[in-house]
């Protein structure tokens, strides 16, 4: 064995208890002490290791996303889509890929139950032949706001109060009362898909608009959809009720025992896309994250199949550890301008160089499956062997060189510097659109999970019949009905 390029696993576990040092401990069970009551010597070096391993169990859970199942699998191309994009990993149908799928909550403790109102983080990373590539998407298919700037301040509203520890939604009313933006989003998350059955029966989207890029160097705008085989299923407020009071990991437990059952998940992936010479020519900004694109405008176009069909084998290393970032792109798929995107393009590596240290894509289950150089190396953890005396670029005395080029985004950029809202706002025509498309049971769920939200005691009299004029606004019915049942009358 080279000492050097061993690998820590529990294939190479010893038959008796050692050591993290590996010497043979022949008593697991007691403290070595004076006499047979105590006290306990500093000298017992396995007990003082054993209980300071144990005190580091745990790494701060995310910040969102901390409540999450991930599973195995591979993508498989089912349609030709070489006239979009020259990704290697879409360049003919039957090329698969291997897949690691991350399902989650967004607000929530690492333990929380699994049956909250929330959108579910549905995150996908292809180890491809030229490195990773992640979807880090939700299964709503817009967001709450549009400015990377926000992310914080939503994300605090939504959190527990800081002085309880509550999550109230007098908070969210009130941070959202100054973004009528957000007016859609809520139309998915107090819709029925605000609780998903679990995670195999749930939509997922890429959200922003990215770029596809084909050989010849032709651009289109992309969104990414995925859609579950086994159907979108939702858990109505009383089921969730009974659920989460009976199992707070229904979901995890739904998603393990269905791959464990050879019952295998499956999302088709489809794309829509837009020729970026076509931007102005509807009535929302296609690069504005609070606005879907609509299918009957720009169709979904099939590209593949992705199924899960492997379990993890340890919570901790393959979720735990797990690390997705939408600036993972591959040659042929690359970012938009959307300011959500382009500030999401900061915040992952540096929330996991936080949450896991600066070699976290060192870790098995982040490191690309291609093989991949470059001089960033050392700092804290770092476990890459390395035998070469050239660490810098370029060099006469190691042949490496740059990749092959690649078609990249060639659009021409130009504006002054500024901060400032998109000009095409267009807060409520979608959210009206899509509260008449409910069935009208729906529609009642819906809104009375308005009335419910909004009857918080410290949402004000101000507060509430904004948005009871913002739902008037998206559609009469919706907001004449809300302001009944809440006993006033939209004044705008
Ligand atoms: C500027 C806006 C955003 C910022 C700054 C942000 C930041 C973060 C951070 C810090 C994490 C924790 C990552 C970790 O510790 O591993 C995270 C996770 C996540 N975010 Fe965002 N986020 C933003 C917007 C969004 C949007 C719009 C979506 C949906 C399209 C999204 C989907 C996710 C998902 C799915 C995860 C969990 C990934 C996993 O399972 O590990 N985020 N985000």
């Amino acid at each position: 064995m080279d000492p050097y390029k061993f690998r820590p696993s529990s294939a190479h576990n010893s038959p008796f208890m050692t050591t993290n040092a590996g010497g043979p401990v022949y008593n697991n069970d007691s403290t070595l002490t004076v006499g047979p009551r105590g006290p306990i010597l500093l000298e017992d070096y396995h007990f003082v290791e054993k209980i300071a391993n144990f005190t580091r169990e745990r790494i701060p859970e995310r910040v969102v996303h901390a409540r999450g199942a991930s599973a195995k699998g591979f993508f498989e191309v089912t349609h030709d889509v070489t006239h979009l994009t020259c990704a290697d990993f879409l360049r003919a149908p039957g090329v698969q890929t291997p897949v690691i799928v991350r399902f989650s909550t967004v607000i929530h403790e690492r333990g929380s139950p699994e049956t909250i109102r929330d959108p579910r983080g549905f995150a996908v990373k292809f180890y491809t032949r030229e490195g990773n590539f992640d979807i880090v998407g939700n299964n709503f298919p817009i967001f709450f706001i549009r400015d990377a700037m926000k992310f914080p301040d939503v994300i605090h509203a939504f959190k527990p109060n800081p002085k309880s520890h509550i999550q109230e939604y007098w908070r969210v009313f009130d941070f959202l009362s100054h973004h009528p933006e957000s007016l859609e989003t809520f139309a998915f998350l107090f819709d029925d898909v605000g609780i998903p059955i679990n995670y195999r029966h749930m939509e997922g989207f890429g959200v922003h608009a990215f770029t596809l890029i084909n050989k010849a160097g032709k651009v289109v705008y992309v969104k990414f959809h995925w859609k579950p085989t086994q159907g979108v299923k939702c858990l109505m407020d009383e089921e969730a009720i009974r659920v989460g009071g009976t199992n707070h990991s229904h979901a995890t437990q739904d998603l393990y025992e269905s791959i464990a059952a050879g019952n295998y998940p499956e999302w088709k992936l489809y794309v829509q896309t837009m020729d970026p010479a076509d931007e102005d020519k509807f009535d929302f900004d296609p690069l504005d994250t609070t606005k879907i694109w609509p299918e009957d405008l720009l169709p979904l176009q099939p590209v593949g199949r992705l199924v899960l069909n492997k379990n993890i084998d340890n919570f901790f290393n393959e979720n735990e550890m797990l690390a997705f970032n939408p600036a993972h792109v591959v040659p042929g798929i690359y970012y938009s301008d959307d300011k959500m995107l382009q500030g999401r393009l900061f915040a992952y590596s540096d929330t996991h160089r936080h949450r896991l240290g600066p070699n976290y894509l060192q870790l098995p289950v982040n490191a690309p499956k291609c093989a991949h150089h470059n001089n960033h190396y050392d700092g804290a953890m770092n476990f890459m062997h390395r035998d070469e005396e050239v660490d810098y670029f370029p060099s006469r005395y190691d042949p490496v060189r740059h990749a092959e080029r690649f078609p990249i985004n060639s659009a021409i950029l130009t504006g002054r510097r500024e901060r400032c809202v998109i000009p095409k706002e267009n807060h409520f025509k979608q959210a009206g659109e899509r509260f008449r498309s409910f069935a009208p049971d729906r529609q009642e769920r819906f809104i009375r999970r308005w009335v419910h939200y909004l009857s918080d005691p410290k949402v004000t009299y101000e507060i509430r019949n904004l948005w009871v004029s913002w739902c008037t606004q998206a559609d009469r019915n919706w907001g004449q009905k809300l302001g009944s049942y809440l006993n006033m009358r939209p004044s705008y």
